[in-house]
């Protein structure tokens, strides 16, 4: 049985189909890119596997349970954490205090979160921040901060929204090596939009293509970055956002 299994989900926004019919699964310990130009549903779609909106059809399981529609929150407890593209943390909190804050989320004391916390701070390598007030973080401390959010509810399934945006090329490698390190060593599941194509071709397992809502193809990342469609819809683009 798949991980994650998404069924026929479609998502209208006043007669625009942002999501269409899409259907796609994640096995245990793998990763999953998914990528598509500006617009074509990467977000929608998350949003609704995630909780935040619910599909207006379709169906989403978590091993098995169906998280269809449920609250954010219930699908968190079920297994499942996700990273925002826009960050929004509790700028005067401390690094640590927000961590913890998204551990405790789940009914956690406030002993056992904070310990969590510690563990998650370290483990995205914000150690040295772990007092600092979140809003003097630089982007690549927050998008880490993002990160360790997201793992405080220690999830089997993460799901990233961009997370490698706004990082200069130099910063991206040890985000891409602790990824695979919470793959290899944590057994998470991810699931990734990323338009940095390096990016997506070193991390995935297999890479879902939307455009204009739809699935356009799915494959290995070599298959998919040679098939012409996909290289079709990119065109006028630049290539699946070539180092940007
Ligand atoms: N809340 C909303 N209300 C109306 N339209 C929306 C809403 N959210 C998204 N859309 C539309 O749905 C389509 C898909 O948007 P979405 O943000 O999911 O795409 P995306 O692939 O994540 O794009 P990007 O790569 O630019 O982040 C777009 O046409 C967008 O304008």
């Amino acid at each position: 049985m798949s991980l994650l299994q998404v069924d026929n989900v479609t998502k209208t926004f006043r007669g625009l189909r942002a999501v269409d019919d899409v259907s796609f699964t994640v096995e245990e310990g793998t990763i999953l890119g998914i990528i598509g130009p500006n617009g074509a549903g990467k977000t929608t779609l998350f949003n609704c596997i995630a909780g935040a909106i619910a599909p207006d059809t379709g169906t989403v399981r978590l091993g098995g349970a169906d998280v269809t529609g449920a609250a954010p929150h219930k699908v968190s407890r079920a297994g499942m954490a996700r990273t925002f593209q826009l960050m929004k943390p509790f700028g005067s909190m401390s690094v640590l205090e927000n961590v913890a804050v998204a551990a405790m989320a789940h009914g956690t004391s406030r002993r056992t979160a904070t310990g969590t916390a510690a563990d998650v701070v370290e483990r995205v390598g914000l150690s040295r921040w772990r007092d600092a007030r979140s809003d003097g973080l630089p982007t690549a401390g927050l998008k880490r901060l993002e990160l360790a959010r997201a793992l405080a509810s220690r999830p089997r399934v993460l799901l990233l929204d961009e997370v490698l945006a706004g990082l200069l090329p130099a910063e991206r490698l040890p985000v891409m090596e602790l990824l695979e390190t919470l793959r290899s060593d944590d057994g998470v599941t991810l699931v990734f939009v990323e338009h940095i194509m390096a990016a997506v071709m070193r991390l995935s397992d297999s890479v879902l293509v939307l455009e204009q809502g739809r699935v356009l193809t799915s494959g290995s990342p070599a298959e998919v970055t040679q098939d012409p469609r996909v290289i079709e819809a990119y065109l006028g683009e630049e290539p699946a956002g070539a180092g940007s």
